[in-house]
């Protein structure tokens, strides 16, 4: 097995305020992994250090054996949020539909996949006739996952992508990342609902104290210590489980 993602010694600090310290992580390529923490422990940051969206004070990012900014966005397809979209007025306007937003990913990502968004469309039920700006969230949301998955490329970023979606779409969604994974392909998933996305999950980094606490196999959470991933998380939260 190939590795996807080798992170050594990254800080990275806002504003004066140390937001990650001194992360280290290796990861094998083709799994699902579960990046888990509080709010504000630091998922985003570290998925949009991973991405090359924000740049790092210190430490080394390897992605697929690429470290260099261009390279990297190359090969990391994430999440960004529709209002994040909605905030780039030379992109969107009042008419602005999903179709000229799907033609916008053609034009910038070489292997943005038409054919693949099509089917995850319309498994979703994504109309691409439809405005940016009268999408609902879970709609939004449906979108950003679409378009994030509908690029080939070794490592996908998912930040939250159940955020204030309904439980049916909740579950269509993780079926549809299920589905639409490629054997070879990396997803990292970071989501407050645990207990849903832990049947997706091979692995899970859980984030806290600004460092990486733990990295650790589903198999081995549920083997060693004979616990759901909630459950696990939930100890490490509350000071029941030792990381040694
Ligand atoms: N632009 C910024 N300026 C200063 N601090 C920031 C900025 N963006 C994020 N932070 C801080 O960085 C820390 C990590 O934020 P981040 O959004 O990465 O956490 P998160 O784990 O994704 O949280 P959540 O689960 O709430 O989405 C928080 O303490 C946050 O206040």
């Amino acid at each position: 097995m190939s590795k996807i993602l080798e992170i050594s010694h990254l800080n990275y600090k806002k504003n004066n305020k140390q937001i990650l310290n001194n992360i280290n992580l290796t990861l094998d390529s083709g799994k699902i992994i579960g990046l888990l923490g509080a709010n504000g422990a630091g998922k985003t940051t570290l998925m949009r250090l991973i991405s090359g969206v924000n740049a790092k004070n210190s430490g080394k990012v390897i992605v697929s054996g690429i470290d260099t900014k261009a390279g990297i966005k190359s090969c990391v397809s994430m999440t960004y949020s529709l209002d994040s979209l909605k905030k780039s007025p030379s992109r969107i306007s009042a008419g602005t539909k999903v179709k000229n937003i799907i033609q916008f990913y053609l034009d910038i990502y070489p292997d943005f996949s038409f054919e693949k968004y099509q089917e995850m469309a319309k498994f979703l039920g994504i109309n691409s006739d439809d405005k940016l700006n009268s999408l609902s969230t879970g709609s939004g949301e449906k979108l950003m996952i679409a378009l994030t998955l509908a690029r080939q490329v070794p490592i996908y970023l998912l930040d939250e992508p159940l955020n204030g979606i309904d439980i049916m779409t909740r579950k269509k969604i993780i079926k549809s990342v299920l589905q639409w994974k490629n054997d070879n392909s990396t997803i990292i998933i970071s989501s407050h609902y645990v207990k849903e996305i832990s049947s997706l999950l091979d692995e899970v980094i859980i984030l806290k104290d600004k460092q990486i606490y733990q990295t650790i196999p589903v198999e081995d959470i549920q083997t060693q210590y004979h616990l759901g991933v909630e459950e696990y998380y939930e100890q490490i939260y509350e000071g029941g489980v030792s990381n040694e």
